[in-house]
């Protein structure tokens, strides 16, 4: 079964396809585009390895003309280094205004494409091949790209739509257990800012660390209401100056951990999961939130395998104040992404720091 979502932005509109099996359709899908014939593919080695030639393959065919470099795998190396390395390539391969980098990864393989492509010769076309659930649901789609800065999560990025998104389940037979588990944070997410029916559908489903492994319609559904959830928001908001920061549900102190962790004790799904948790209780005390709804989420959570409580030993004024470097701050005020009901969120800077400091002490781990 496939399906296709669009993004309705003003001269950025683009389709996402859902489609078992597209992977080796995607020089067909990007020949009705009208893309240059340069096409420069990132991805990084473990991927490439999976599926680097059935992605060249199906580009030659359609006849493109293809180079592919891949990134160092991981966190760590989402930084302008690794970008400064792409742009050689592209330097080296006369890539032009018309050519198309296309990325095939994870959300770091995509955020770091796109980004060089948001910034080579001022912008060139980008294609996103999502191959882990996270990047499936939520980094190939809206334009969001990016590197960190040694201080903070993605201080250094740009906005830069896709040309496509073409995502094909069947890649995440060969992801691991624990990279779809943190992808389940981002799916959660959707569920409690925007789509109480897909928060219904995941709490009746038995298996959702193995869904990859089931033969049910699942994960086809997990996939295509994320991201009509994501395309309805971008398509309202595309840079954020308002409804946008609801997708950071969980983000704000997420991040923080994130990058105090130095990218080493949980993934990105992990910590936004955590920042969730965080979230909630914070809307809880401020009597936004019922505790039953909270507990619905909490529930969820563990279901899906994802860490429920802070790292041990982190500190937790250290946390309080990298929220500081919040992209939502405003007028040096932290904005937090708060739960009403399942399935809808309001944000507001008027949270005491003392309620977030007792949040974060009763979840230290
Ligand atoms: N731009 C956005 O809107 C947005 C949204 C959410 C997250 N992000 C960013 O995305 C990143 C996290 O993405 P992620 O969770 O995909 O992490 P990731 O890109 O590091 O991928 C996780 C791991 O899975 C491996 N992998 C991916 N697909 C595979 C497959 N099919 N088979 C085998 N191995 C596979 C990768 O090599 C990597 O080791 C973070 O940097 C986060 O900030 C961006
Ligand atoms: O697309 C968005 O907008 C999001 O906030 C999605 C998040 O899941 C994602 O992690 C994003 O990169 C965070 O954005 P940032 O602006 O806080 O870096
Ligand atoms: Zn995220």
């Amino acid at each position: 079964m496939s399906s296709v979502i669009k993004v309705d932005i003003p001269e950025n509109s683009y389709e996402i396809t859902v489609a078992p099996g597209s992977l080796d359709q995607l020089g067909e899908q990007m020949t009705g585009l009208k893309l240059g014939k340069k096409v420069l593919l990132v991805s990084n080695p473990m991927i490439f390895k999976h599926y680097g030639e059935r992605a060249i393959a199906s580009l030659k065919n359609a006849g493109f003309d293809v180079v592919h470099y891949n990134l160092p795998p991981g966190e760590r190396y989402k930084t302008l280094n690794s970008i400064q390395k792409i742009y050689d390539v592209a330097l080296e391969h006369r890539l032009e205004r018309s050519s198309t980098m296309v990325a095939l990864g994870g959300g770091v393989v995509g955020d770091m494409t796109g980004f060089a492509a948001a910034t080579w010769l001022r912008g060139i076309n980008v294609v996103q091949v999502p191959t882990s659930l996270l990047a499936m649901v939520d980094s190939s789609v809206g334009g969001k790209t990016g590197v960190n800065h040694p201080q903070g999560k993605n201080l250094i990025g740009a906005f830069h739509q896709p040309s496509l998104v073409l995502i094909d389940p069947e890649v995440l037979k060969t992801l691991p257990a624990a990279e779809f588990r943190a992808g389940m944070a981002e799916v959660i997410k959707y569920g409690v800012i925007w789509d109480a029916e897909l928060f219904t559908q995941l709490e009746a489903s038995k298996h959702l660390d193995q869904l990859r492994y089931v033969k049910s319609d699942l994960i086809n559904y997990i996939l295509t209401h994320s991201c009509q959830a994501k395309a309805d928001v971008v398509s309202q908001d595309e840079k954020e100056s308002g409804l946008r920061a609801i997708l950071n549900y969980g983000h704000t102190i997420g991040h923080a951990v994130e990058s105090l962790t130095n990218y080493r004790l949980l993934k990105h799904g992990e910590a936004v999961g955590i920042g969730m948790i965080a979230a909630g209780e914070i809307a809880v005390k401020l009597g936004l939130w019922q505790k039953a709804d909270i507990e619905r989420q909490n529930a969820l959570m563990k279901k899906a395998g994802l860490p429920t409580k802070l790292p041990a030993g982190l500190d937790i004024a250290a946390i309080i104040d990298a929220l500081q470097l919040d992209k939502k701050v405003k007028s040096g005020k932290v904005q937090f992404v708060l739960p009403t009901q399942i399935g809808a969120v309001k944000v507001t800077d008027e949270v005491p720091t003392d309620t977030i400091r007792q949040v974060l002490e009763e979840m230290a781990g």
